[in-house]
């Protein structure tokens, strides 16, 4: 087997939620696929050295800061790569193809139309996906359901796990709030499989046809398999390796690790820390939000830690 190549690349964000993709020249290892641009770290070059290298040699762009998105090791038939995507929301210039390649700032929802190295899917998972992941939490009342939601809408949260525990639940009234509450905010709605209507087809159809609502599993939901709720967003909570390779496996496109810090349900030698959360999502190529006795305040350290970001119970919900 020949050595695993290490690739720094760059999910640069210019306007309006536009992201900098370049194609590929056809001659080169997954040619004519369209590519994050970055390209091989070198002998003793620290990764943010090799991107800023790497951006500036191939679309001219000089990075004025970057932080880590997302590191997958993947394995190609003729080739190993470790592919380290970083996030570049500041730059100087004006983006080119330096080395005659085709370069397009595509709006970051239609990067799901262009074809990457199969590497490259759960990048486009983790650059559609915010870096806060809100949790909701209880109320026996609809109304007042709806009203945290909204208010977190306007604070620009925009990912949400829903656990609606409100007794005599009006389901098809709350599907269709939060499908208008999406086509203004662009919000997307995991609903939580222990929470949801039983055997209700409205259920799976709220779910397969609007792109805006997935399904959420608990481990033990997902270690007992589940029905395919056919291209809708699928995620997981999990808290330990096997769970976590369980998920990859079961093609979840991103999960929740947990517990990370203290919290009242578990002892502090159950707990993962920073450096037992990074090892963990070193070991899967899904984007993970680290959770658990965590504040929105955490995000760098998730991170810094190989994580998406931080998802919430406490913090936001009052
Ligand atoms: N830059 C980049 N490479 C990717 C992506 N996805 C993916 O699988 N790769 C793979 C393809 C290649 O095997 C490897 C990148 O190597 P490269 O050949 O482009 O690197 P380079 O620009 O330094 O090439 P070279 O001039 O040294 O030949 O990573 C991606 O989104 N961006």
């Amino acid at each position: 087997m020949s050595k695993r190549v290490h690739v720094v690349a760059a999910v640069i964000r210019g306007h309006h939620k536009q992201v900098l993709i370049a194609k590929r020249p056809t001659h080169v290892h997954m040619g004519g696929l369209w590519e994050f641009p970055g390209g091989k770290v070198e002998q003793f070059e620290a990764p943010l050295d090799a991107l800023k290298r790497e951006l500036k040699e191939e679309v001219g762009l000089t990075v004025v800061s970057a932080q880590p998105l997302i590191q997958i090791t993947h394995d190609y038939p003729d080739k190993q790569v470790y592919l380290d995507v970083w996030e570049v929301h500041e730059f100087v210039g004006v983006a080119r193809g330096m080395e005659g390649q085709q370069v397009k700032w595509v709006w970051q929802v239609d990067l799901l139309d262009y074809e990457f190295p199969a590497a490259n899917q759960a990048i486009v998972t983790a650059t559609l996906l915010s870096s806060t992941c809100l949790i909701t939490g209880d109320t026996d009342c609809s109304g007042v359901y709806l009203a945290a939601i909204e208010a977190a809408l306007s604070r620009g949260y925009r990912l949400f796990i829903l656990r609606p525990s409100c007794p005599n639940l009006d389901f098809l009234g709350l599907v269709s709030a939060l499908k208008s509450m999406a086509l203004f905010s662009a919000a997307q709605w995991q609903w939580h499989i222990d929470w949801c209507p039983a055997a209700s087809t409205d259920f799976e159809r709220a779910i397969t046809e609007h792109k805006n609502f997935g399904v959420h599993f608990s481990a033990r939901k997902m270690e007992g398999g589940f029905e395919c709720f056919d291209g809708a967003l699928l995620s997981a909570s999990c808290h330990n390796r096997s769970e976590l390779a369980l998920a990859q496996q079961r093609g979840i496109d991103f999960l929740l690790l947990s517990p990370v810090s203290a919290t009242k349900r578990y002892r502090p030698d159950e707990l993962l820390g920073w450096a037992g959360f990074s090892a963990l999502v070193e070991s899967i190529n899904i984007p993970v939000f680290a959770l658990g006795g965590l504040t929105l305040d955490d995000i760098v350290n998730a991170r810094l830690a190989g994580g998406q970001g931080v998802a919430c119970i406490r913090d936001w919900w009052q």
